[in-house]
């Protein structure tokens, strides 16, 4: 949404794109001494921050973007991308969260906006009006002028909003499966169009996220996030790095790691379960034994009352595979615990958590959301 012009055009030189400051991807938590993990899920590297442009192509990027996506960036002029780029477009692709220190100009409006189109060109079936599956938030409206000009590269549908009631009516009457804006904006759609679904977003991005904070927007940033499913890739970009971003990145992004004791694991899990109820989870256990045993257990615990909670793993005849599954899918909260089917890949509409209890056995089935 918004209306201003910024056309995109190619760099000139090395200051055009990092504005003489350095910017990268924020280092995680990966130095944190892990003891437990429960978790395995956000991503974060470092880029080589030293020229504007690096020598890797769009064209070269794993994984591999679609013909379209590269026409539009040749067509554009883009043909090697900028360090900011090369690092997180893979990433976002992949699945992967990314906190991206990011001053301005140095490209991380192509940064995001691939990725996001490449996302939404996957999906499958095509998404119905009223499905939301990408949201890009920006703390003004010139801003979300210049982001909407940028994706609309890429985009032939992409409209341009204008005052709240036209935008209500517009997304009333044709639905939106990407939505633009600042957090005021946004929110106010949100509340106002009840029909929007936002069951199967797949991509929140975070622009300027310290300015969104500088700004005051944190409630809306709240009420926003909030309302979205957690089983989503997000980007989180600033140019600093200030506390309240850490606690926004905490917030937006999902934990890569929850550390405990090996001995607290238990009460750790019945915890999240317990504070989660309302959400839909999978957790990946390493034996049908382990699955058999909390099957038994999670329904005895009084705290845990009324909570569906469904068994799957490979000893189980292939019938009652199927009808757990299918029942898992049914319901709009629940647990399922299970082993490595479907190498950890199981993907299944409405999930908020997936919980790493035991490692993976190897490293491929490491789930990649
Ligand atoms: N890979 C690229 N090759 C050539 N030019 C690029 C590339 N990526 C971005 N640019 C150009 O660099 C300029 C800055 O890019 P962009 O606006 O994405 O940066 P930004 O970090 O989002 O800046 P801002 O914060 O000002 O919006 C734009 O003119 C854009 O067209």
């Amino acid at each position: 949404m918004g209306c201003g012009t910024r056309p995109i055009c190619p760099l000139q030189s090395p200051q055009d794109v990092n504005g003489g400051r350095q910017r990268g991807l924020r280092k995680g938590k990966s130095n944190r001494r892990r003891k437990a993990p429960l978790f395995c899920r956000r991503t974060m590297v470092s880029p080589n921050l030293n020229r504007a442009l690096t020598n890797t192509r769009f064209s070269d990027l794993n994984p591999a973007l679609s013909d379209p996506v590269l026409d539009a960036l040749k067509e554009g002029g883009f043909d090697y991308c900028t360090p900011v780029q090369a690092a997180t477009i893979p990433l976002l692709c992949g699945y992967k969260d990314v906190a991206v220190d990011a001053a301005t100009g140095s490209g991380e409006t192509l940064a995001f906006v691939v990725p996001l189109v490449e996302i939404l060109r996957r999906v499958s079936p095509a998404p119905k009006p009223q499905q939301v599956l990408g949201i890009i938030i920006s703390p003004t409206r010139e801003l979300s002028s210049q982001i909407y000009h940028v994706a609309k590269l890429f985009i032939a549908t992409l409209s341009k909003g204008g005052d709240v009631k036209a935008d209500v009516k517009k997304i009333e009457e044709d639905g939106a499966n990407l939505l633009i804006g600042t957090p005021s904006r946004l929110h106010d759609i949100m509340e106002r169009v009840d029909d929007l679904d936002f069951r199967n977003l797949e991509v929140l991005i975070l622009d300027e996220a310290d300015r969104l904070l500088d700004m005051g927007f944190q409630k809306q940033l709240n009420a926003i996030i909030s309302r979205l499913p957690k089983l989503r890739r997000t980007g989180l970009f600033s140019a600093t790095q200030t506390e309240a971003v850490q606690e926004l990145a905490k917030a937006g992004l999902r934990n890569p790691y929850f550390e405990c004791e090996a001995d607290k694991k238990p009460s750790e899990l019945v915890d999240l379960l317990v504070k989660n109820k309302s959400r839909k989870t999978i957790i990946y256990f390493m034996t049908c034994a382990c699955v058999d045993y909390w099957g038994v257990v999670l329904p005895q615990l009084s705290v845990l009352k009324g909570l569906s909670l469904i068994s799957l793993h490979g000893k189980m005849k292939q019938n009652a595979r199927e009808k757990a599954l299918a029942k898992f899918t049914s319901l709009t909260s629940g647990v399922l615990l299970c082993t490595d089917v479907d190498a950890r890949g199981l993907d299944i509409l409405g999930v908020d958590y997936i919980v790493q209890y035991d490692p993976p056995q190897s490293w491929s089935n490491c789930p990649s959301r």
